[in-house]
């Protein structure tokens, strides 16, 4: 079968979906530190996660505007290998971190209509990668895991400088349909893979990463 569409799930709150996502062959486990999100952990719980991570899945931490108080604190205990930054972050606050902390960083991108492209080519150089997502609805609690995909004509084999993951209402049913649209070679599911919001099921994350790789 073959594998080059790397996967991510997002929002792991349970040893045994840490070992779901990674048994099933994602590459990528995500950890929200977010407090409005059904998903959100704390350091020690998040700690506990990344220590039952297997070698082979990528510890993200996803962040939304973050101070440096937070970021430290996260950072000083917990075993990471990469940072998500899912707020507003400007390309210079981007690269302080990548500096600071030493870690590839990811930076979300919301994507409704074509001029949300514009902003991509600032992060070049800032970021190490780029998650296009779908932007969320206005007064959504949560920038990102609502469940909500966009056109992804908008994407249809772009060519960026940098490395992108595609993310936004992706679910077993589509995730195929979006690779072969988008052209993506990585793809980031949270809500798509529950039974309820913050609640993962290892099937569907058995499925979605099926899906993804078929
Ligand atoms: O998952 C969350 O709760 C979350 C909270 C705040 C920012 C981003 C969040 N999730 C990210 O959003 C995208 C899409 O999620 P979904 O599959 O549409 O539910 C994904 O990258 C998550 O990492």
């Amino acid at each position: 079968m073959p594998r080059d569409v790397k996967v991510k799930i997002c929002g792991l709150t349970k040893p045994e979906h840490v070992h779901a996502a990674a048994d099933a062959g994602a590459v990528y486990g995500g950890f929200v530190f977010f407090a409005k999100s059904p998903r959100n952990v704390s350091v020690e719980l998040a700690r506990d996660l990344a220590l039952e991570a297997p070698v082979g899945l990528a510890k993200v931490a996803l962040v939304v505007d973050a101070d440096d108080a937070t970021l430290d604190a996260i950072l000083n205990h917990v075993p990471l290998d990469m940072l998500q930054l899912h707020g507003k972050e400007s390309p210079a606050r981007v690269a302080e971190l990548r500096a600071r902390y030493g870690l590839p960083v990811m930076k979300a991108i919301g994507i409704a209509e074509p001029a949300d492209l514009a902003q991509i080519d600032a992060y070049a150089g800032a970021a190490d990668q780029l998650l296009i997502d779908a932007k969320a609805p206005k007064g959504a609690a949560l920038p990102g895991g609502n469940g909500l995909s966009f056109d992804w004509r908008l994407v249809n084999r772009k060519y960026w400088p940098l490395p992108w993951m595609l993310a936004g209402g992706l679910t077993p049913d589509n995730v195929g349909l979006a690779v072969q649209m988008t052209g993506a070679r990585q793809v980031d599911v949270s809500s798509g893979v529950e039974s309820a919001p913050g609640v993962k099921d290892a099937a569907l994350i058995r499925a979605f990463v099926a899906a993804a790789h078929a």
